[in-house]
């Protein structure tokens, strides 16, 4: 790395001991002159560390603050007595609050204070931090953030109040906060109502579901302000300016598992701060050109779609509904038939098979899909190892009984799969992964459920294969025209009915739903595509086969 011009180089007092302090552009860096006790961290590591050598990145300081040389901390009422020794010797003192990387992606907020000879010294200091923060421009000042109270374990109130609000405090970020009355209060707000211009990004307190009502209502309003029609498929999006964010507090928190790396809202926020962002792959749900909605995580319809529907009956339970409609779910082994059309990737780098994963500066997401590979695999006409498949002007056309259909954006990495649903799908490539889970025994779906949880690979068994694609669509069997939708739709409750009258009957509905990250959509048909989008600030988000680019107000995890 070039060298950077040193701003400040001083000899200043820690913890009793006199350390070389000095600022360049990129670090703030500390090394101790004398040596005294060495310090036990409790677990946790500085950002690194050589010998009694310390170092902070610029970008990853939060805040500096003088302290009150007689009685402690000014600014964040966090009073605290000012060691006798140095207030003696060195009266005058500085905190600089940083992002520490502590287990499992977690990081934490933490203080280190300086004691100096001189006022004006001190003074210096502090005002140099802060010109070097105030040039950080990818920091967000102002931010609009929605609370779910209902989402999860019903905390997002508390959560924000006592761990997210106090760290936004202390980076001087000013909030308009929006506790939410209703399902789609927030979309709803975002599409037509929000003064968007006065913020730098929008941050959600809540779960998967109000990520996605963040998508919907930014996503919805820039494309109407920009006269694009979202019925039309084929519509190129308009990438929205704003960021996303999310604070965890959901009971799946995918979105956040998967771009963040954990579901900690310490991180998240801590995250959100330092402004880092990372856009995110966006799928576009149509039926017979009218839109549907959007998808960033899991598209899935047979089993998640079953389940989904199950447990919406069962929101009372929070988080734990997903485990008993699971459990439910795995016991009907419902199949259902249809097509699948897909529109391969083919001209990108990368398969849903590699051992590489998505992390931040993903090589693949940085060139957006746009990279080809020289060993891409030709399209032809027939596959003979697949017999109801064929080729038909680019798209691969299949037909089967499937127990799932799945299309996963991202990893789709949660606490329940730290691996997700497709470990190797990236989040911002312009592809999405089609995974399709043919009908087979109990116990073979049963051993493909459970390679979700251990290094076993869930795609490795012959009823399971999956696709990178740009496009697909899905047509269930005995549903060729839109005429037959309501017929379908009393067909399928009247099945439904049938079969919960008589729970011995081990037939399947014709019809299953989809579940587009976690809410339900009405069609069994419909037709996707892949875009990228950012969420950033907060977070980064992608749909349908061509890129459009908006920035996140997220994280990318992984930035070890
Ligand atoms: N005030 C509210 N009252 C009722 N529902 C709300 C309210 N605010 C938001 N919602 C709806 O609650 C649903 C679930 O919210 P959320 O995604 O935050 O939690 P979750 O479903 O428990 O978590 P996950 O999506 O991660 O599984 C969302 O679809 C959202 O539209
Ligand atoms: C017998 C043990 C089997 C264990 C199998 C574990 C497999 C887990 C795969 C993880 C898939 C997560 C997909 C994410 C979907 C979200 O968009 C959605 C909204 O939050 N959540 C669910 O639909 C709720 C999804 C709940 C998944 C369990
Ligand atoms: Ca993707």
């Amino acid at each position: 790395m070039e060298k950077q011009p040193r701003l400040l180089a001083s000899q200043l007092l820690l913890k009793n001991s006199l350390f070389e302090v000095s600022l360049n552009r990129v670090l703030l860096t500390w090394k101790e002159i004398a040596t005294k006790k060495k310090r036990v961290s409790g677990g946790i590591h500085h950002p690194f560390k050589v010998g009694t050598s310390h170092g902070v990145s610029v970008s990853e300081i939060l805040a500096v603050r003088e302290l009150d040389v007689d009685c402690g901390t000014k600014d964040d009422g966090r009073w605290q007595k000012m060691p006798q020794k140095s207030t003696e010797a060195y009266p005058y003192a500085f905190t600089v609050s940083y992002v520490e990387r502590a287990w499992q992606h977690r990081w934490r907020c933490s203080d280190v204070t300086f004691h100096c000879l001189e006022g004006a010294l001190c003074q210096q200091w502090v005002q140099t931090i802060r010109e070097q923060l105030t040039a950080l421009t990818s920091r967000p000042k102002h931010l609009l953030v929605y609370i779910n109270p209902y989402g999860g374990k019903q905390q997002g109130e508390r959560i924000y109040e006592q761990k997210v609000a106090p760290l936004f405090t202390l980076a001087s970020i000013s909030t308009h906060v929006i506790v939410t009355e209703h399902a789609n209060h927030a979309r709803d707000h975002l599409r037509t109502e929000a003064e968007l211009k006065k913020y730098d990004g929008v941050v959600c307190v809540g779960g998967d579901g109000m990520f996605s009502e963040m998508v919907h209502g930014l996503v919805s309003r820039t494309q109407r302000d920009n006269g694009v029609d979202q019925n039309s498929p084929e519509e190129k999006l308009v990438p929205c300016t704003l960021r996303i964010g999310i604070i965890p507090a959901g009971s799946t928190d995918c979105i956040c598992y998967a771009t963040v790396g954990i579901n900690d809202p310490v991180t998240s926020a801590l995250h959100i701060i330092v402004g880092d962002a990372q856009p995110m792959d966006v799928c576009s749900v149509h039926h017979n050109n009218t839109f549907l909605r959007y998808s960033v995580s899991l598209l899935g319809y047979g089993f998640y779609g079953d389940m989904l529907a199950d447990s919406e009956r069962k929101r009372w339970m929070g988080p734990a509904r997903y485990d008993f409609s699971g459990f439910k779910t795995f016991l009907t082994h419902h199949y259902y038939e249809g097509t699948v059309s897909f529109l391969p990737a083919t001209d990108i780098l990368g398969t849903p098979r590699d051992k590489t994963r998505c992390r931040a500066g993903c090589f693949i997401c940085q060139h957006n899909g746009q990279l080809y590979s020289e060993d891409a695999p030709e399209i032809c006409e027939t596959d003979p190892d697949v017999s109801d498949s064929e080729y038909k002007g680019g798209w691969r056309v299949i037909r089967g009984k499937f127990l799932a259909i799945n299309a996963a954006s991202m990893s789709c990495a949660c606490p329940r799969s730290p691996k997700g649903l497709s470990p190797a799908a990236h989040l911002a490539d312009g592809t999405t992964d089609l995974i399709l889970v043919r009908k087979c025994s109990r116990f073979n779906f049963l051993r493909h459920l459970l390679r979700h949880t251990s290094k076993y690979d869930q795609f490795d068994m012959t009823f399971v294969e999956v696709h990178r694609v740009r496009r697909f669509r899905f047509t269930p069997r005995y549903c060729q025209s839109d005429s037959e939708l309501d017929l379908r739709e009393n067909g399928k409750r009247l099945f439904s009915q049938i079969c919960r009258d008589h729970p011995a009957c081990s037939c399947s509905p014709a019809y299953s739903s989809w579940n587009c990250d976690g809410e339900i959509l009405p069609h069994a048909a419909i037709e996707v595509g892949c875009v990228t989008t950012p969420y950033n600030l907060l977070c980064k988000y992608t749909v349908h086969s061509e890129s459009i680019q908006t920035p996140s107000l997220f994280p990318h995890f992984f930035t070890l």
